[in-house]
């Protein structure tokens, strides 16, 4: 596996490896890896010749510093995960690299980052569209690989991918989980003993949120009964819970039929933000 620290050599590496006839696989991930950004790498790696894997942690896509400041950050760690799961190159550039001046760029996604994270995390979508912007640019690869937890994201990217018309295909692969069905997440490191043993609750909510739209329950009803489940846990604080159109994201005031709902949430758990989702198709 090579380490690629300059967009230089990303490009290089991508450029010869197109010109030469191999497909090239993207993972961006901001580090700390588990099995879920592992499950991308395999995805990857199925499908394409070289598997190009980025750790960086993007300033411009963090609304808190404090959550920029504890974000985990284990290189040699990930390194060593990396290359076992398929990875061919990772590139692990410094913020001077991906940002040799501030950013002016302003991205607006309409009613797609007007709710859930986007409403929640004012500049985050703009963040991850200019650094993933980037990474394209630098990488060009034919295939980008995402996951389904962060799925506002998967949808602010296709928007992006047909607005500028990169030629490239995203690929999303499902939400893994912990046993005990806690969605894996970088920030899951940072949960002490006692947020750890509640943390499944947010999927718990999600299934049972899930069973009583198949059955049919307004999406209002669904919504207060999710979040008086997390209210009653003295450690959580929910931020959102919302029953969306899994498409446009928009909330649901009642079903359509044929049309697959996405369950969301965000909520604060021992001064950690974890988010989830369910899809019910
Ligand atoms: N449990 C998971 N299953 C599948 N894909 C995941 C999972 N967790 C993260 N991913 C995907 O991995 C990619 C990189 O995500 P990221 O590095 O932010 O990890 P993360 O675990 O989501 O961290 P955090 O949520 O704490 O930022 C994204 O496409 C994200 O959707
Ligand atoms: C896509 C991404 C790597 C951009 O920084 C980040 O938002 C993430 O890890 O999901
Ligand atoms: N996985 C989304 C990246 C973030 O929380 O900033």
């Amino acid at each position: 596996m090579q380490i690629l620290n300059t967009a230089a050599a990303l490009h290089a590496f991508t450029e010869h490896a197109r010109q030469t006839g191999q497909r090239v696989g993207l993972v961006p991930t901001m580090g700390a890896l588990h099995d879920g950004h592992l499950q991308l790498v395999q995805a990857a790696r199925a499908e394409c010749n070289e598997v190009v894997a980025t750790i960086f942690v993007n300033p411009t896509q963090f609304n808190n510093a404090e959550d920029f400041r504890l974000y985990p950050r284990v290189p040699e760690a990930d390194a060593a995960l990396l290359a076992p799961a398929g990875c061919t190159a990772l590139f692990v550039p410094s913020v001077e690299e991906m940002y040799p001046q501030p950013t002016v760029l302003r991205f607006d996604f309409g009613e797609l980052e007007r709710v859930m994270e986007g409403a929640h995390r004012p500049g985050h979508f703009n963040g991850v569209a200019t650094v993933v912007s980037k990474l394209f640019h630098m990488a060009c690869p034919h295939r980008a690989y995402f996951g389904q937890k962060d799925w506002q994201q998967v949808a602010i990217i296709r928007q992006l991918v047909a607005d500028l018309s990169f030629d490239l295909e995203i690929v999303t692969c499902p939400t893994i989980r912990e046993a005990d069905g806690l969605a894996m997440s970088s920030r899951n490191r940072r949960l002490d003993g006692p947020a750890r043993a509640v943390a499944p609750l947010l999927h718990q909510v999600l299934a049972a949120a899930a069973a009583q739209v198949r059955q049919g329950v307004p999406p209002a009803q669904v919504r207060a009964a999710a979040e008086a489940t997390l209210a009653r846990e003295p450690l959580l604080t929910p931020e959102y819970v919302e029953v969306a159109d899994a498409q446009t994201l928009q909330p649901l005031a009642a079903y359509a039929p044929g049309r697959a709902v996405v369950l969301c949430l965000a909520a604060h758990l021992g001064g950690v933000r974890l988010i989830d989702n369910v899809v019910v198709e």
